[in-house]
């Protein structure tokens, strides 16, 4: 798992297949990733990163979720939907496999954040 910060985008790379045993990242190392996807939020604890959307309707919510399922599979790494509101969306990513933040959970974000989405028109 390449955990330094390299200079590649995030959005270049690749999830890698992750069945644990390696070090979750620490807190300096997820802030310094989260810079790349300062949309998300770190948790508390570390462990977990979110991000929130206001869609223009409900059917644009599942759109926009219908893109991020396929883009999961075709990255093998995959995020907990939290909330699917009538207008509202909320995406949580973490791996499972170590329990906390690895490099995957980053790249996944940064590709969810260029997908396409139909935002609420400001009123
Ligand atoms: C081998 C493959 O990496 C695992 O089955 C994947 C599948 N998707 C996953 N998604 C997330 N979020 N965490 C995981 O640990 C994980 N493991």
């Amino acid at each position: 798992m390449n955990t330094e910060t390299t200079s590649v985008a995030l959005t270049a790379k690749r999830c890698v297949p992750c069945e644990g045993g390696v070090p979750k990242l620490d807190r300096a190392q997820a802030e310094a990733l989260r810079a790349q996807t300062p949309n998300w939020t770190l948790s508390e604890d570390g462990r977990k990163i979110r991000r929130e959307w206001v869609v223009r309707n409900f059917m644009a919510g599942m759109d926009f979720l219908n893109k991020v399922a396929a883009l999961a599979e075709e990255e093998g790494h995959h995020p907990d939907l939290h909330l699917v509101g009538y207008r509202h969306l909320a995406i949580e990513i973490w791996t499972h496999a170590i329990d906390g933040l690895s490099e995957n959970d980053f790249i996944l974000a940064a590709k969810i954040d260029a997908l396409p989405i139909e935002t609420r028109k400001s009123a």
